[in-house]
């Protein structure tokens, strides 16, 4: 079973366009889950653009379901995780002020610094993911940091599906092949939408559980958020 995890980053965005509580993010994380979601994710960055360090609080109070923080893990990340203690950390290489997160871990390079933050958290019983591309070298050496899981990061899939889905998933199935040998979970994120999703998961063994934030909250915009989780789920069957 592939998981649906929905990152509702961009609520957080509409919110604090107008300074006040509406959408009201904790209401949407319950009605996410009430609607069938497996998940909630969030990835708090440091301009707090979108979610907002006090969010993470609020928001550990109400999840049912699997809480997945994701961010880069500098010193106030690390504590805001660890006083909150979510199911899955996902560990993400993001400068700050980037745009969108739009590359995974250099695991080599990497390699001292991660180890020892994944261990901090395993040790507070968090499972670890760490964003990655397809880069065999990356996933042989995520193994070595003592991650759970890696997220393929899907945005170069996204980009290829709609020219040719065969290239768009090619470079996927040898990284997970290498990944599941290993012996490393597999999660995946970052521009999977209605098209592109059923084609990933039915091609990636083991998918254990996909994020989403941006293309589903836009089509809650025409479908409505109940329907659309349900187009989602039924993509992941
Ligand atoms: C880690 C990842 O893939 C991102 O998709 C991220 O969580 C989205 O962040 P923004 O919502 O800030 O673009
Ligand atoms: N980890 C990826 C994520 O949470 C959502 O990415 P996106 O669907 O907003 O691109």
């Amino acid at each position: 079973m592939t998981k649906l995890s929905v990152n509702i980053n961009k609520i957080a965005t509409i919110r604090n366009a107008r300074g006040g509580n509406l959408p009201n993010l904790v209401q949407v994380a319950k009605d996410c889950e009430k609607f069938g979601a497996q998940g909630i994710t969030i990835h708090p960055r440091p301009d707090e653009r979108h979610i907002r360090y006090q969010d993470v609080y609020d928001l550990k109070k109400v999840v049912t379901t699997e809480f997945n923080i994701e961010g880069f893990p500098n010193t106030q990340f690390i504590n805001l995780v660890l006083e909150n203690k979510p199911e899955q950390v996902t560990l993400v290489p993001d400068p700050p002020g980037v745009l969108t997160s739009n590359a995974g871990w250099d695991t080599l390079k990497q390699k001292d610094f991660l180890k020892e933050v994944i261990k901090e958290f395993k040790q507070n019983n968090i499972r670890t993911s760490i964003f990655v591309d397809t880069q065999l070298v990356n996933i042989e050496n995520a193994i070595e940091t003592g991650t759970d899981r890696i997220e393929f990061y899907t945005g170069p899939y996204a980009e290829d599906f709609p020219k040719n889905n065969e290239i768009a998933i090619a470079e996927y199935v040898k990284a997970a092949d290498l990944a599941n040998s290993l012996g490393l979970e597999i999660n995946a994120g970052h521009d999977l939408n209605l098209e592109n999703l059923n084609y990933f998961k039915n091609n990636i063994i083991n998918l254990k559980e996909v994020s989403i934030g941006h293309a589903l909250i836009c089509d809650a915009l025409y479908f409505g958020l109940e329907e659309t989780i349900k187009k989602y789920l039924s993509c992941l069957k």
